[in-house]
């Protein structure tokens, strides 16, 4: 055993060093500070001394506190130097605080006598308090303690006291430090424990049986250490609670700190428990091992929210198209990798590429992200969505109906008829361009039409959500039966969920075969009654009316079974059939009121545009001053031209009219940024490249009303191929100005005037620029014009053409030349750049470009037929007299 010095002494036994130096000079012992070392027998008298008076101290009790007070903190030190900074802390209270500790650090303990650890605590913690500064406390306790025989209390951990340890703490003397010694080599984990315990209290005397113990325990002491620091306060607890409570207000201090910490500490220790299951697994040396805890402590917190993080981004929210970047943003990675791994599949992106959803879909896989569509709240139609209306309000309305069928079965023919009116004439080429609306009174009841023009290009035009009609007349020649544009219409028609009449026309022809109409609309579910279906077919003429009357009773009758009513007694709403802008009138749309009447003052939004109706006027052009369900007015007070099918709204301010239009106007906007961010997308841009070189064909075009623009819009795009896109950059009413000139320009477009003229500054620049701006007054002309214009931009298509033939009659060898032919040419011409076909016996031997073409040694242009000429085939020189050559070239020939 080593020499203890004074100041381990004095810690040993919970003493000053001035009050052992000062024992020590009463003793005669000479010693110079308390780093003076002391001999073995001196140190043992004064145990056994001190032993007896804190006996005798403790009855009064007095000594204690200051002894506790003045102890504590310089274990405080020392076990901070020994432990970590938790520990440490907390160590120190133990000794006093044990009544909190067990709260931090281990519940489980706060029941005197708990299980093993309690045991092992038990065991080793008297000897550490013993030892160190506990000691007073256990001394105070200690008398009963001290009767108990301490070899029995180790032997028999588990039901040893508390007191028990503080009796072994009084009577602690060396022989402790031997018991401990065999107690340690008895013991194993508990010991452990203990002396980790011990540790944190000891002072140097300790160290002797810490010696051997740190001997033993080495690294792997450390975790045991830990563990200690959560087994001792248990048994400290134990030990310590009744006597500090009883006796030393000083751990009060602490226990206040205790408990503001409280949570804190309860914090830490689990975190440095998780801390430390982890990290000793991996660390072996004592001397890194501090500071891995220490470490450890900083990066616990960030820890867990990477994990979260990562569990955030497991499923993301995408719009229907974005970026690369974006996709990469809402991933949290950065998009190189992305962009790698679409590389490393063949994919060559950029960071700005857009991609559209299911791209970003299949990329986000792949990192195991979800990926979930972004809801795209349409707002005008949020704006335009309307609640049930109440039944008791509603009143009956007329029926809206529009007249379809093909070409020229006599669509207008028939309306005309009906209407008494004569259309036809007032319309360029012959053919309906217009959308109008006229209401026709049959016994004194009512019937919308609308003139649903008979070209297919109007049959495309679709209203905005709501259907504006509801039976459709379906005019099918007697004489000509089904044709392409009256299978359109069926499909128009029962996709929009409109009741189907058919009127079958031109039954005053000869040719006019009634039955084979019927039998052939039975192909596409339309069943007359009387072959037991239930579509009404009614035989007219529009020439001679006959039918006329049945077919409009038919339709009241229809409209009667549907029981079309609307609520008269509210803000107007309805749709724009048709929009234009008159040089006097400013913008005039002829609207249908759908539900609530419309009246002259009244304010309401239609699309882009809004204002306050100025005037209005009938389908007779009547002026009116209100406009209810069904029936169809002209409007004039629009700032704008709306679009036909548009949504119009009626509205309680002027305000709020603009409101409305300038949403839809904001929204437009932004639809169309997203349709050209559509139109990039990388899945386009693959399918334009597997396609080849994908050409595109943009197109403004411009007319006089809007319905021809949709007209000529959807007409053109329909002609668009595999191997050209139409695309119509610009749509609009009015004359071709400067903008539209300089967009053309801008996006190398041609523009399509229909009924419309440029102005003069359009002119100028159109020419300037080089733009090809067309003027047409009927839209055949237009189509038929475009469609030769793709023509133009296809690919050509090559054909060969064989020139002439010639033979070879002698060959010649040339260096750095190679074979020469030396032919005669039967017949047509060889040129020189054209390919030719080597024959011999039949069979093609060469093909290919001709390299050289000389008569007599010079290079020539061209050998006509009857003339001798030598050849020099590309990279061929197996070439035999008698072999005869074609010559022939690729010549471009117009596509059919
Ligand atoms: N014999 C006879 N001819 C008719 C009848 N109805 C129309 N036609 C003729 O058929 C041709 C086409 O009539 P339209 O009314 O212009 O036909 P449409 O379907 O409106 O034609 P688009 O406007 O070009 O779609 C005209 O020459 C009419 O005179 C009819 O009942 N009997």
């Amino acid at each position: 055993m080593t020499k203890l010095r004074v100041h381990e002494l004095a810690k040993e036994l919970g003493m000053d060093n001035k009050e052992l130096l000062d024992i020590l000079a009463k003793k005669k012992v000479e010693v110079k500070s308390h780093m003076s070392t002391l001999e073995e027998q001196v140190t043992d008298t004064i145990r056994s001394e001190y032993a007896k008076k804190k006996a005798e101290n403790t009855e009064d009790g007095a000594p204690k506190k200051k002894t506790i007070v003045q102890v504590f903190r310089p274990q405080n030190s020392k076990s901070g130097k020994m432990q970590n900074g938790n520990r440490q802390g907390q160590r120190p209270q133990n000794g006093n605080r044990q009544g909190q500790r067990p709260q931090n650090e281990n519940r489980t303990a706060k029941p005197a006598n708990q299980g093993q650890n309690t045991q092992g605590v038990a065991a080793a913690k008297p000897q550490s308090n013993g030892v160190n500064g506990s000691r007073p406390q256990n001394a105070e306790q200690g008398q009963r303690r001290n009767d108990r025989p301490q070899g029995g209390r180790f032997n028999n951990n588990d039901r040893n006291d508390r007191n028990d340890r503080g009796g072994r703490f009084n009577n602690n003397d060396r022989n402790d430090r031997n018991d401990r010694g065999g107690r340690f080599n008895n013991n194993d984990r508990n010991d452990r424990n203990d002396r980790g315990g011990r540790f944190n209290n000891n002072d140097r005397n300790d160290r002797n049986d810490r010696g051997g113990r740190f001997n033993n325990n080495d690294r792997n002491d450390r975790n045991d250490r830990n563990d200690r620091g959560n087994s001792r306060p248990q048994g400290r607890q134990g030990q310590g609670r009744r006597e500090d409570r009883d006796s030393i207000p000083a751990p009060m201090v602490e226990q206040q700190k205790t408990q503001r910490n409280k949570a804190k500490d309860k914090e830490k220790d689990y975190k440095k428990k998780e801390l430390r299951d982890g990290e000793f697994e991996n660390k072996g040396k004592k001397g890194k091992k501090q500071k891995q805890v220490a470490e450890a402590k900083k990066p616990q917190k960030p820890q867990p929210k990477p994990v979260e993080v990562e569990e955030e981004i497991k499923q993301i929210t995408i719009p229907e198209v974005l970026t690369i970047q974006e996709l990469a943003d809402k991933m949290k990675i950065v998009p190189s990798v992305i962009i790698k791994k679409l590389f490393m599949q063949g994919k060559i992106v950029t960071v700005n590429q857009e991609i559209d959803y299911e791209t970003a879909e299949e990329i986000a896989m792949e990192f195991d992200v979800l990926c979930e569509k972004e809801v795209v709240v349409d707002v005008i139609e949020e704006l335009l969505k309307e609640d049930e209306e109440d039944e008791a309000d509603m009143v009956k309305r007329p029926p809206v109906v529009c007249v379809m069928g093909h070409v020229d079965h006599g669509k207008t023919s028939l309306l005309d008829a009906i209407r008494h009116s004569n259309v036809i004439d007032r319309e360029a080429g012959g053919i309906t361009q217009h959308i109008g609306a006229s209401v026709v009174e049959v016994d004194g009841e009512k019937i919308t039409f609308l003139d649903t023009p008979g070209h297919e290009a109007f049959t495309a035009m679709r209203m905005r959500g709501a259907s504006s009609t509801d039976i459709a007349i379906l005019v099918v020649a007697a004489d000509d039966g089904v044709m392409p544009q009256t299978v359109e219409a069926i499909n128009h028609a029962k996709a929009a969920g409109i009741e189907i009449i058919v009127a079958i026309n031109k039954i005053d022809k000869p040719s006019a075969n009634v039955e084979r109409v019927k039998q052939e609309l039975t192909e596409y579910e339309l069943i007359p009654e009387d072959w037991g279906g239930s579509t009404i077919f009614v035989p007219v003429s529009a020439h001679t009316k006959e039918g006329i009357k049945e077919l409009l009773e038919m339709v009241l009758l229809t409209a009667e079974v549907m029981e079309l009513k609307a609520n008269p007694n509210r803000a107007a709403r309805g749709l724009v059939i048709e929009a234009q802008l008159d040089k006097g009138k400013g913008s005039v749309a002829t609207v249908l009121v759908q539900k609530g009447t419309l009246h002259v003052g009244d304010a309401i939004a239609a699309g882009s545009a809004h204002g306050k109706v100025r005037a209005m006027m009938d389908d007779k052009g009547r002026r009116v001053k209100e406009a209810g369900p069904s029936q169809p007015v002209e409007i004039l007070g629009l700032n704008d031209v709306p679009n036909a099918g548009e949504v119009f709204v009626g509205c309680e301010t002027e305000k709020a009219a603009r409101n409305f239009a300038e949403t839809f106007i904001a929204q437009n906007k932004a639809k169309l940024l997203e349709e050209t961010k559509s139109k990039m997308s990388l899945d386009d841009l693959f399918t334009q490249i597997q396609e080849g070189n994908l050409k595109e064909l943009n197109i403004v075009v411009k007319a006089d009303v809007q319905g021809s623009v949709e007209a000529m819009k959807q007409s053109l795009l329909k002609l668009s191929n595999d191997e050209v896109v139409i695309k119509i950059i610009h749509g609009g009413v009015g004359a071709i100005n400067e903008s539209d000139v300089t967009l053309a320009s801008a996006s190398n477009a041609i523009i399509i005037g229909f009924n419309v003229r440029p102005d003069a500054t359009a002119k100028d620049i159109a020419e300037r620029e080089g733009v090809d701006l067309r003027l047409y007054r009927v839209i055949y002309s237009a189509i038929e014009d475009v469609e030769a214009a793709m023509k133009g931009m296809l690919d050509p298509v090559f054909e060969e053409k064989v020139l002439g033939h010639a033979e070879v009659r002698q060959t010649f060898k040339a260096s750095g030349v190679g074979t020469i032919a030396g032919s005669y040419v039967q017949d047509g011409i060889f040129e020189r750049n054209c390919s030719v076909r080597l024959t011999r016996d039949g069979i093609v031997i060469f093909d290919g470009p001709l390299a050289s073409l000389k008569r007599f040694k010079d290079d020539v242009k061209e050998v006509k037929a009857g003339y001798e000429c030598g050849f020099v085939f590309e990279n061929y020189n197996d070439i035999k007299e008698g072999d005869l050559v074609e010559a022939y070239k690729m010549v471009e020939v117009e596509r059919k």
